[in-house]
């Protein structure tokens, strides 16, 4: 499993993902009771990295489901800034894979010194995180030993969600039917992952040759994708080492869009949900003037190889774990494509230098 590529742990996603789903009750049970007892006014979600992505990712769903505002914060800005708490209202939720993210530590610290009530969302490993927390909710996908996150990202946002389901239903915000509507539905996504796989690695024969030549990318997103649109344009920095930069689609049109010179790339990723007319609309406009405009997700009227049609389920709340897929895989086949030795890093000084792990990566 340590000779495992981050390609191996992407086949893994759907079946980890759907053991989580299956185990919720037992993964957040202790979550859920303690935020049904109703003394949250407010969640503060600290991270860094892919797991602060997950955040921004989860944080609507959580909001609908727990009726309280679902806030993100980077570790840092959590522990240094100068931020107005409520002890007695307020719950910490720090997610960390390894557990030993120093800034992530240092929040958690923070929030004991505060005595704000907080859970670390994290994997197996007694690590400094657990130690460090109040209470711990497991990522159940098993380890990751690779530096770009996948399965890790994926079933992250999963475990999020699940806690917001499972305390929400402990509340008595839904009701029997509704949960049982969100299990069916996540399930319907999460078995969707495997075929998306398939269908991404077909489609990107037919682009390959353009994206290996990619050197500057912008990722556009809406709502909850606008962190898939975080999270895939980081995992194409780490691998294929060029700018790769995310905007809210709305807000790419506010000066960005300006910067679109013929050498930049733009992905959209356009479900069939929330913001798809404007999706769509941009890309027909924008993939008539410029050479490198791409869709992960169908658009109406258009028949390009530059669109993905992943077979996408797009349902309006779970449409994150489909759509991440496609971007993993364009930052992994395009960075193997270029031949690119992760093992040789950029910059390896910095580690010494600016140290952002307690300890090394434990096996
Ligand atoms: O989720 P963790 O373990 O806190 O790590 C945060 C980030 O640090 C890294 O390990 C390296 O910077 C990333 O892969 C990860 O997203």
């Amino acid at each position: 499993m340590s000779n495992f590529v981050m390609l191996d742990y992407i086949h893994e996603t759907q079946e980890a993902a759907l053991g989580i789903l299956e185990k919720r009750a037992e993964i957040c049970g202790e979550f859920a009771h303690d935020f049904a007892a109703g003394k949250y006014g407010r969640v503060l979600l600290t991270a860094s990295g892919t797991s602060y992505n997950s955040c921004v990712t989860a944080k609507y769903y959580m909001e609908k489901m727990l009726r309280v505002p679902c806030e993100t914060i980077t570790s840092y800005a959590f522990a240094h800034y100068d931020k107005t708490f409520y002890p007695d209202t307020d719950l910490v939720i720090a997610v960390t894979q390894e557990g030993e993210s120093t800034n992530t530590i240092d929040a958690l610290t923070k929030a004991n010194s505060l005595g704000i009530d907080n859970f670390v969302v994290t994997e197996y490993l007694n690590n400094t995180c657990t130690q460090t927390a109040k209470k711990k909710v497991t990522i159940d996908c098993g380890r990751e030993f690779v530096g770009p996150k996948t399965k890790g990202y994926t079933c992250t946002v999963l475990t999020l969600f699940l806690m917001a389901l499972e305390a929400a239903k402990a509340r008595g915000y839904v009701d029997e039917a509704a949960y049982g509507d969100n299990v069916a539905r996540l399930g319907s996504v999460l078995r969707n992952i495997d075929p998306v796989i398939e269908k991404t690695k077909t489609w990107f024969e037919a682009v390959r040759e353009e994206f290996v030549k990619c050197e500057k990318c912008y990722v556009l997103g809406y709502g909850a994708n606008v962190g898939t649109a975080m999270e895939g344009a980081l995992k194409s920095m780490e691998t294929v080492r060029y700018p790769y930069f995310w905007f809210e689609t709305e807000e790419f049109l506010h000066g960005p869009l300006a910067s679109v010179k013929p050498d930049v790339y733009t992905v959209l990723i356009a479900p069939r949900t929330y913001g798809y007319e404007r999706a769509n609309a941009l890309f027909k406009i924008m993939h008539d003037q410029n050479p490198h405009v791409y869709s992960i997700g169908v658009q109406d009227g258009v028949e390009s190889d530059h669109v993905l049609d992943g077979g996408f389920v797009d349902d309006e709340d779970f449409s994150v774990f489909e759509y991440a897929i496609p971007l993993q895989l364009l930052a992994y086949l395009t960075y193997t494509a270029r031949g690119i030795d992760l093992q040789v890093r950029n910059y390896p000084r910095t580690r010494e230098a600016l140290p952002t792990k307690a300890k090394p990566l434990q096996r």
